[in-house]
């Protein structure tokens, strides 16, 4: 199915706009996981059986897995939610952008190798290097538009003719870029006024969210500054808070707990 059809039915069919990311980080892990040979597979399994039907998306972050050597487990654990969850999007948070020929390597990497429904890129190389990845229509791709990070305004919030650099940037995807219905764009939950100016310019294109959690964005002013007209249009991300609620035999349920709070808050806001 294509990304933008799956992720509204989940956001309907799980009444949720949580996306859980996937960032293993083996020394926060349970002691009975720790020094398994494939403990980075079996956490994040457990983690995603546990909230499958409470989120709109899974995000595995790719160098969580390529530090430790562990790509293989990430396609594993791709397939693993497409076969037991496959109503839940899956997005590769990997950040890419290129000339348009190494590009084809990454939408490889990406949608074939990995199978991921879509895919986070830098546009700072301009159009070309995202067009092998806008071309394949059924996937979403997600450009970084005003990042959550404290140094994300050294140049995202550069004037432009006027305008902020991340204005533009939602303008020129929203406008130019957009042909296939297949961009979103990442927004950071640290920046709720910026998050409503980019929600102004590029209307219900959805928007991926982090900084939820342990970098300390409100979800209340996301939700006000972000929401599109029917209430939905946000994969509000969260990773830490989620993945590392708990640390005994009992942390998937724990970040079931977590995360379900997480959708029952923003649902309170929608
Ligand atoms: O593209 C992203 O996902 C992303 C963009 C951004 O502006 N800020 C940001 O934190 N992220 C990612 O979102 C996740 C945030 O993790 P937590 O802070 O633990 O929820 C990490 O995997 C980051 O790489």
């Amino acid at each position: 199915m294509h990304f933008m059809q799956s992720l509204q039915q989940a956001w309907a069919d799980h009444d949720s706009l949580v996306c859980v990311g996937l960032d293993p980080e083996p020394a926060k892990f349970p002691a009975h996981l720790k020094g398994r040979p494939d403990a980075v597979f079996e956490f994040c399994r457990d983690i995603v059986d546990a909230t499958a039907d409470v989120v709109c998306a899974y995000k595995p972050q790719i160098a969580h897995f390529a530090a430790l050597r562990a790509e293989d487990a990430l396609e594993r654990l791709i397939a693993h939610i497409h076969e037991k969850h496959p109503a839940v999007p899956v997005i590769l948070d990997a950040k890419r952008g290129d000339i348009g020929s190494t590009a084809q390597h990454y939408v490889s990497e990406a949608f074939d190798r990995f199978k991921a429904d879509a895919v986070t890129l830098n546009p700072y190389m301009g159009r070309d290097s995202a067009q092998p990845f806008l071309d394949r229509a059924d996937k979403g791709v997600i450009l970084l538009c005003r990042t959550s990070n404290p140094g994300g305004a050294d140049f995202q919030a550069l004037d432009c003719g006027g305008q902020p650099l991340y204005l533009r940037v939602a303008e020129t995807i929203a406008r130019d870029w957009n042909a296939n219905g297949n961009c979103a764009l990442v927004t950071g939950a640290t920046w709720p006024e910026e998050l409503g100016k980019v929600r102004a310019v590029v209307g219900d294109m959805p928007l991926l969210v982090p900084g939820i959690g342990a970098q300390g964005g409100d979800v209340e002013a996301v939700l006000r500054h972000g929401r599109s007209a029917n209430g939905t249009g946000l994969m509000i991300s969260s990773s830490r808070a989620i993945l590392y609620a708990g640390n005994g035999e009992d942390f998937a349920q724990a970040a079931r707990k977590a995360a379900i709070e997480l959708r029952d808050t923003i649902n309170a806001c929608r």
